[in-house]
């Protein structure tokens, strides 16, 4: 987007990691975004280049952001709660040691509060060696949603720049407002003191990631009482004190963030010894949970009370529409609870490839029983044929066309379906036979043999 909107500015993409290097050079770029084709197309070769000469990038930059993974970490102190900046540190060795001048060092990388500390303190110790160097750490986070990015890019709700309330901390948060302002609006450009900048980010996730949960806690209710969730998230969201954005019912939050950082931020709370706001927060990602195991959960009451050897149709893999990344998705988990019961697993995904759903799934259960139960389709039509339920876990548009009256015809019956995202006709999908299930809304053809 800098690319695009400041042509005098150069930009250099670099990556540790060569053959994703090769790809974004490439026609096949290695991600899927709505847009970005276009404007990569548009600006590659001109003032936008790709490169892993990290040393070169570095020596020739004025502002280097700093966009790495900080995933949560799997060993050691913090395990399965802190974000693991192993990533983040290296890049601020790195820039330590080839930058010859002074550097705006961006922090675009979501982080803990204080991180910018860790950064500037490997920088200094730089700084305290060679005259010619002089470093300031900015804090950006980046708010941009995946499938919309270049949408959010382009239109940010605000851009949030945290820095040091000194005279060179002021000069530098003026330098990267000065990048912004070519295409947003001054009064979206928020500028905050660096741990402002940095929290503001975690809770920002968080109060999203909470939204979710507290819809998901009301359809549990909503299935139990015959009120609708969608009628309810619509009254609810209309008062605009609430908002109606971020109340979509679902199968659950994925992504490669919300989990992260709603963990990072009870982690937070934790290590200074904010018991109730750690556990009120922690609360967000076990109502997740739990929301996906009453999910599948109820696919096998409604069917029956057994799942084994029966022939599931799973349409979605990805953790929403409009990208390829399953990094988290409900999907996986779902598809792991029904794995453990020896369903026989049918996918259809327009966009995740046949290795990253067995790459994943593997990640979560025994290979066996992913080689053994598992087979990846590419068209809807063939993942329902013989099924006895069709499951839709993505909201991909596309699902909400498919011809059911085929799908019905070739499937086992009962034929049952289960709506995760509320997106299907639930009224016509009745008329044509189906036995119907959707998050928040209570089952009218319930089979229930052990209420
Ligand atoms: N994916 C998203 O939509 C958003 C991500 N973020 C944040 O941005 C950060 C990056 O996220 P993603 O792009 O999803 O991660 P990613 O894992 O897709 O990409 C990170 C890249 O950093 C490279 N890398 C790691 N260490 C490096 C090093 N020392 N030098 C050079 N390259 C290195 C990796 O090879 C990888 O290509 C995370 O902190 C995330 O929380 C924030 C907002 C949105
Ligand atoms: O830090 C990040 O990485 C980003 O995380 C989220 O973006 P993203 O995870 O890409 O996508 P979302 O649109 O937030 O969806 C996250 C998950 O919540 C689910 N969701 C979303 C909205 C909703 O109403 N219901 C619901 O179940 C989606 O299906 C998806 O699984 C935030 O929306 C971004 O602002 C943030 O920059």
């Amino acid at each position: 987007m800098i690319a695009l909107k400041c042509p005098e500015i150069k930009v250099t993409v670099v990556d540790l990691n060569k053959e994703k290097i090769k790809e974004w050079n490439s026609d096949d770029l290695p991600i899927y975004e709505p847009g970005l084709d276009e404007i990569v197309k548009q600006c590659r070769g001109k003032n936008l280049f790709f490169s892993h000469d990290i040393p070169k990038a570095i020596e020739e930059a004025d502002l280097i952001f700093i966009s790495v993974n900080t995933p949560t970490k799997m060993y050691g102190r913090g395990k399965g709660m802190a974000p693991d900046l192993k990533h983040v540190e290296s890049v601020a060795r790195t820039i330590a040691k080839y930058a010859q001048g002074p550097k705006i060092v961006v922090e675009k990388s979501t982080v803990p509060v204080k991180a910018a500390q860790s950064i500037l303190h490997i920088l200094k110790e730089a700084q305290a060696h060679d005259q010619k160097l002089h470093f300031q750490v900015l804090s950006n986070p980046e708010f941009l949603a995946e499938g919309t990015a270049i949408v959010d890019l382009a239109n940010p709700d605000r851009v949030l720049i945290g820095g040091e309330s000194s005279n060179k901390g002021l000069a530098a948060i003026a330098q990267l407002v000065r990048i912004y302002e070519h295409w947003v609006p001054r009064e979206r450009i928020i500028t905050t003191n660096t741990w402002s900048s940095e929290l503001t980010k975690l809770a920002a996730n968080t109060f999203l990631a909470q939204k979710i949960s507290s819809i998901n806690a009301i359809s549990a209710i909503c299935e139990a009482t015959g009120a609708d969730v969608r009628e309810v998230a619509h009254a609810v969201g209309y008062d605009s004190r609430i908002g109606s954005k971020f109340l979509q019912a679902s199968v659950g939050f994925g992504g490669s963030c919300f989990q992260k950082d709603v963990l990072s931020l009870v982690y937070l709370c934790e290590i200074l010894n904010l018991k109730p706001a750690a556990d009120y927060w922690h609360g967000v990602i076990e109502i997740n949970n739990w929301q996906r195991r009453r999910f599948s959960d109820n696919i096998i009451k409604e069917l029956f009370n057994t799942v084994t050897d029966k022939r599931i149709a799973l349409f979605g893999f990805a953790f929403k529409k409009n990208t390829a990344d399953t990094r988290e998705s409900s999907a996986i988990y779902i598809a792991k609870h029904l794995l453990k019961e020896r369903a026989k697993l049918h996918f259809y995904d327009p966009k995740v490839t046949e290795t990253t759903m067995r790459h994943d799934l593997r990640r979560v259960t025994e290979n066996e029983l992913v080689d053994k139960l598992v087979t990846i389709h590419s068209c809807p039509y063939e993942a329902a044929k013989d099924a006895h339920a069709v499951v839709v876990l993505t909201e991909w548009d596309e699902f909400k066309t498919l011809d059911y009256e085929k799908i019905y015809e070739n499937m086992q019956k009962p034929a049952s379906i289960f709506d995760g995202r509320l997106i299907l006709d639930q009224t016509n999908l009745r008329k044509i036979g189906f036995r119907v299930f959707a998050i928040g809304s209570a089952p009218t053809q319930s089979f229930n043999l052990f209420p």
